[in-house]
């Protein structure tokens, strides 16, 4: 049965047993060995606290170090929400200890995840705008669910800041330099159609199909042998990886002086007020 690693915490990751009512499709039990399931959950809408970060990385590390696991699915137990990215909340009226202590878990996760020696297939089961993008663009493959309200995308501008360049250069390995600079400048969010156009998506599925698309990928990915298909990842990753890893401190320094700034503050104190009003 389904083993969980994070127990009745935020994350889940578990042994993968998809329910009997998902399609099998080719997939043998061998295939389904040893790929894990992270379902992020943490309602409503599935925001990156420090505390999620935090769950991700020691779930992921867990994983790296647990030989048994060569895959993981990254999926969302929110419905229609994979992630709203970060939590704004942890970026506005708090001290500089705290935004330094969150934005060193936000560049050790995407670190863990860029880097991981795990197949990662991104199972995108709702909206996805910025920290939420940046998760799936970490992964080796993305499913996203056919839905016209599933947008994403690196959407910071609209809030009045800037995506990090690491936030960037991974947009950019993903779907190139044009695209990229389009999309950041404008803080583009792509409906799925687009998405899949642009590349920033690999897989457009109907949504009852995404878990059972992620891992007939996986399968695929799996067949690889590891050892090629890992030092394979890190000849494409490992330079965009070093340049953050060798300025680590500066970037946290950067984003320090930048989120601290009145005009910032204000932004994002402005677009949360925008969002917590939408319902009144
Ligand atoms: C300073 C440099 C840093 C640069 C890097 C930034 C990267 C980021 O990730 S910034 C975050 C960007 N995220 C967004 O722009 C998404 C914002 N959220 C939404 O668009 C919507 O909430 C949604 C489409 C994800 C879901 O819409 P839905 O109608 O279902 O729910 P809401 O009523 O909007 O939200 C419910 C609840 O959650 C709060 N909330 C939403 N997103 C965030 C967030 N990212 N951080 C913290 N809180 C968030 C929202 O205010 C509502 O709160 P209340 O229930 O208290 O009103």
């Amino acid at each position: 049965m389904a083993q969980d690693l994070v127990d009745g915490l935020l994350i889940k990751a578990r042994s993968h047993l998809p329910p009997p009512s998902e399609p099998l499709g080719k997939l043998s039990k061998r295939d389904r060995k040893g790929v894990a399931v992270i379902k992020l959950k943490n309602p409503p809408v599935n925001s990156l606290s420090l505390e999620v970060l935090t769950e991700f990385v020691i779930s992921l590390e867990k994983l790296e170090n647990d030989k048994t696991f060569r895959g993981v699915i990254v999926t969302s137990d929110c419905p229609g929400i994979f992630s709203a990215g970060l939590d704004l909340t942890e970026m506005c009226g708090k001290s500089q200890a705290h935004y330094a202590e969150f934005w060193r878990a936000v560049q050790e996760l995407w670190l863990r995840l860029y880097l991981s020696n795990l197949v990662l297939i991104a199972a995108i089961n709702g909206v996805s705008p910025a920290g939420g993008c940046l998760i799936s663009l970490t992964c080796d493959y993305r499913v996203l669910a056919d839905n016209p309200k599933y947008n994403i995308g690196l959407n910071e501008t609209l809030l009045g800041v800037v995506a990090p360049s690491w936030f960037k250069d991974t947009l950019v390995n993903t779907v190139g330099h044009r695209t990229a600079e389009r999309a950041l400048q404008l803080g583009l969010l792509f409906p799925p159609a687009e998405a899949l156009r642009v590349g920033m998506v690999d897989q457009v599925v109907p949504e009852d199909q995404v878990h059972s698309t992620a891992l007939s990928v996986m399968a695929q990915w799996l067949a690889v042998p590891d050892h090629a298909r890992q030092l394979t990842k890190s000849l494409m990753r490992k330079p965009t990886a070093d340049r953050l890893v060798k300025q680590r401190d500066a970037d946290i320094q950067y984003f320090l002086q930048f989120v601290s700034r009145d005009s910032i503050q204000k932004s994002l104190r402005m677009y949360l007020d925008k969002l917590r009003q939408k319902k009144g």
